[in-house]
């Protein structure tokens, strides 16, 4: 195959299959200094996701701000959103983390703290944290207790580049610089008594408060600064979500909205009969193995095998079946399914030897017919059509490589695709 045409096929999976990280984050608690960010040159094993997204995607991530009142849902959606992205790499940045803490002085007035007015945070570090993660570098957020209102001296999350960054908090709008870091503004809106009630609760059960602080508190700032900071900046709403984490018309349609962006689609819509291979925890765990330098050559071609299997398999369930009974050695009849006789083409992208090895073992098993693999040479499309023998049946199953998977002039071609999964 061509460089070029290498290239232009590794983009368009690139597109389509790029977001095959999953919703994991491996945001570990570090017990490491707090160096804001790591320089390439010194990003930890946990970062390997970092390099790759380095090197292989020059797409921006899409940055979406959730904000809304105390208690009103915002980290509730954050996470029914990122569940719901469970194949992109996301991040969820709390504005919380970002408390600048009290000091001894304050800690003996706490009750007249105003943890609701902006200055309560240390904006500067949090646009610094946005930015970094912007431009692809990890960022090591700290940890706030809110039990006694300081931030961990000794730990830090460390949260790498990805995909999507969610940032939540209740004064997210409140900053325009932080308005124009983001792409997208979501609101989450619920009725003040709601809200009140969800906060008591959660601060006697989490946050080691009583009854009487938290109302009081909440009429003496957390009230005020709604209405003041909160409320105001719901102009700058792009999306609002009324009703919170019960809302999931809006957190799907979010969700659509946040695929279209990452251009997770593009190839499926270009190529409707392409289908991308949905990744799971085992399939990252096998390409961590199999793209670790380390790795034995024995482990290599075991993990590799047990992929292009699984790309196979998976390819092989579009083929045609109707159904079919049979009985069983009981006498009983099982209505099962049969291969249609008719002639088809699994396309499986990036194919190659052990690909092909796998392809007839796994096709031994389903027992459809003669396989016939087709590779691409050197010379292109071309001399796959003149190479096509002529004695194809119609239980012939075709496994053809990327380049006929896009050839439609191909007549006896399904022309269906599979995308293994690659990052
Ligand atoms: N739809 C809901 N129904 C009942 N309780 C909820 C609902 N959404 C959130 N909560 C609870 O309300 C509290 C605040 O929710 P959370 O999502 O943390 O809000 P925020 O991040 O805005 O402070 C939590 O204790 C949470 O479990
Ligand atoms: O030490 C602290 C820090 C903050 N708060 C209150 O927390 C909320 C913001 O958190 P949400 O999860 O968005 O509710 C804010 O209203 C502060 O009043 C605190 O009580 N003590």
């Amino acid at each position: 195959m061509k460089p070029e045409e290498t290239n232009s096929i590794d983009y368009v999976m690139e597109k389509a299959s790029g977001p095959h990280f999953s919703g994991f984050r491996p945001d570990g608690l570090l017990s490491s200094p707090p160096s804001s960010t790591a320089s390439p040159s010194h990003r930890s094993a946990s970062d390997s996701s970092l390099a790759l997204s380095d090197s292989n995607a020059p797409k921006q991530p899409f940055v979406i701000g959730v904000s809304g009142g105390t208690a009103s849902g915002k980290t509730t959606v954050c996470d029914m959103i990122i569940q719901q992205l469970h194949d992109h790499r996301v991040v969820l940045v709390n504005q919380d983390s970002f408390y600048r803490g009290l000091t001894p002085e304050e800690s003996k007035r706490v009750h007249e703290y105003n943890f609701d007015h902006p200055d309560a945070f240390d904006t500067e570090q949090l646009l610094d944290c946005v930015q970094k993660l912007r431009s692809g570098h990890s960022y090591q957020v700290p940890i706030y207790d809110f039990k006694n209102h300081r931030r961990s001296s000794e730990s830090f999350r460390q949260v790498n580049a990805s995909d999507v960054i969610i940032l939540e908090g209740i004064l997210v709008f409140h900053d325009q610089r932080k308005v124009h870091a983001l792409h997208k503004h979501i609101k989450v809106l619920i009725d003040a008594d709601v809200r009140l009630a969800r906060r008591i609760r959660r601060d006697i059960v989490e946050r080691g408060r009583d009854i009487n602080s938290v109302l009081e508190q909440y009429a003496k700032f957390v009230k005020p600064a709604f209405d003041n900071f909160v409320l105001p900046s719901k102009k700058y709403a792009d999306v609002i979500i009324p009703r919170g984490g019960e809302n999931h018309v809006a957190i799907d349609l979010i969700v659509q909205h946040i695929h279209t962006k990452l251009g997770q689609h593009d190839l499926c819509k270009i190529y409707p009969n392409v289908y991308v291979i949905q990744s799971t925890f085992q399939i990252r765990g096998m390409h961590t193995l199999i793209r670790d330098k380390e790795i034995s050559k024995h482990d290599f071609v075991f993990y590799s095998d047990r992929l292009i299997r699984l790309v196979v398999e998976h390819g092989l369930g579009y083929l045609p079946f109707t159904e079919k009974q049979v009985v069983t050695p009981t006498g009983s009849v099982y209505t099962g399914v049969d291969f249609c006789k008719k002639l088809c083409g699994v396309s499986i992208i990036r194919s190659g030897e052990s690909m092909e090895n796998a392809l007839r073992a796994c096709c031994k098993g389903i027992k459809i017919g003669k396989i016939l693999i087709h590779r691409v040479g050197d010379n292109g499309k071309q001399l796959i059509y003149e190479k096509l023998p002529k004695d194809i049946s119609e239980r012939h199953v075709l496994l053809l490589d990327p380049v006929l998977a896009t050839g439609n002039s191909f007549s006896i071609h399904l022309n269906i695709g599979v995308v293994p999964f690659h990052s």
